[in-house]
């Protein structure tokens, strides 16, 4: 593939998810203390604040703005729903302001924001818009604004998940991760014996990882902070997954909330490949960049009963794991399709993301030995 065929939305897309990661640390911080308490829930109970309304309408807003609203197609998590109702205008307020915030601080990102603050009706379509469907022809945009709600209103992991799908193939995948440790190092184990990632940690946190396909390269960028751009320290890593193939040495990530995967299943086929670490449980497609920056070797997902995975959760983080040099399938072995719409359809019971061959093998071989008596 030509290396800079998609440079101009790369480009684009990384100073987008890096303004993103700054307003949800904004928000995050804001709801911890108590000045930004609204967390609403949705039809299916699950989570949604002010962060995912805003971080919708900021990337749409520039999407539109650099690729041409007429031609752009987005697909994202959210809708205009919730915001919508009678007793949601403060909610609805809050969400102008911290776009706006957010919008205002383009040039920081060397990116050109609106001449002037946006109304309330421009922000409700600049998230509503986000309603393509999709499918297998042409350049549709995959975002999740906040993905791992809950671990972001526990002021824990999450990530800004962008992804860019052209003709039915994932050509850029970006996720940011404004809680992710910089070095290795900070991650530990905690009083509940789970293998997580430290909140208390004095390490440097934040990141934003991207690649594009057939580069056969991620990159690793801190997050930006004030005026200081993307000079010295802020200069992007290549990043690359584990090299280790040894069962026995290595770590596999997974949902936090047994309601998401099934925790008994994947500790059964773990055991039967002789994994002996425990879990690394962390909220979000951050499993995906801990992969992919060589901090764990395996992600499985198996969800319950006729859960239908969204490309949105998936798409950026399986392309940098890829392109850091690792394996991502379903459970039968094939590769994700995000061809076909909003849902990854056609997935064969659960998705493996590996660091490499042998332990990808070895993992959906356990699948097959043990999936009729799983009760899934
Ligand atoms: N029932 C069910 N089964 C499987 N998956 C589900 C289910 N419900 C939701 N979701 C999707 O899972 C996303 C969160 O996955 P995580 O791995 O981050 O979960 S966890 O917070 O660590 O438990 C979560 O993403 P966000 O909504 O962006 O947080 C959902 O898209
Ligand atoms: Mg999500």
């Amino acid at each position: 593939m030509e290396k800079n065929k998609y440079g101009k939305e790369l480009d684009v897309a990384v100073k987008v998810v890096q303004m993103a990661c700054s307003l949800c640390k904004t928000v995050q911080k804001g709801l911890i203390s108590g000045s930004f308490n609204q967390v609403k829930s949705k039809n299916d109970d699950s989570p949604v604040t002010v962060a995912d309304w805003s971080v919708q309408a900021t990337v749409s807003w520039m999407l539109c703005e650099y690729f041409g609203s007429e031609s752009v197609s987005i697909i994202a998590e959210e809708d205009v729903q919730a915001l919508s109702e009678p007793d949601s205008e403060g909610l609805l307020g809050m969400v102008v302001t911290t776009v706006n915030e957010a919008l205002a601080k383009a040039p920081i990102y060397g990116l050109n924001g609106p001449g002037k603050a946006l109304m309330a009706p421009q922000v409700l379509e600049a998230i509503s818009r986000c309603n393509s469907s999709g499918g297998p022809v042409g350049k549709h945009w995959v975002l999740d604004p906040v993905d791992g709600t809950l671990g972001f209103v526990r002021g824990d992991q999450y990530a800004i998940a962008l992804a860019l799908i052209d003709d039915g193939k994932v050509v850029i995948g970006i996720l940011g991760c404004p809680n992710y440790p910089l070095e290795k190092e900070s991650l530990n184990y905690h009083d509940n014996g789970l293998h997580k990632f430290s909140s208390s940690s004095t390490s440097e946190v934040g990141c934003v990882i991207y690649t594009s396909k057939g580069s056969g390269e991620a990159w690793m960028q801190p997050l930006i902070h004030g005026n200081e751009g993307l000079q010295g320290p802020n200069c992007a890593k290549l990043i690359k997954v584990s090299a280790i193939d040894d069962p026995a040495l290595a770590t596999f990530c997974e949902s936090v909330e047994g309601a998401n995967t099934n925790h008994s299943f994947t500790a059964g086929l773990a055991n039967g490949v002789g994994l002996r670490n425990k879990p690394l449980r962390v909220h979000s497609m951050v499993k995906y960049a801990a992969i992919a920056r060589g901090d764990a070797e395996i992600y499985m997902k198996f969800a319950r009963g006729g859960y239908k995975e969204k490309i949105w959760d998936h798409a950026a983080g399986v392309l940098i794991v890829q392109e850091a040099g690792g394996v991502v399938t379903d459970a039968g072995g094939r590769p994700l399709n995000f061809s076909r719409g909003m849902y990854l359809e056609g997935l064969d019971r659960g998705i493996v993301a590996c660091s490499g061959v042998k332990l990808h093998e070895k993992i959906i071989g356990a699948v097959y030995a043990s999936w009729d008596s799983s009760n899934l």
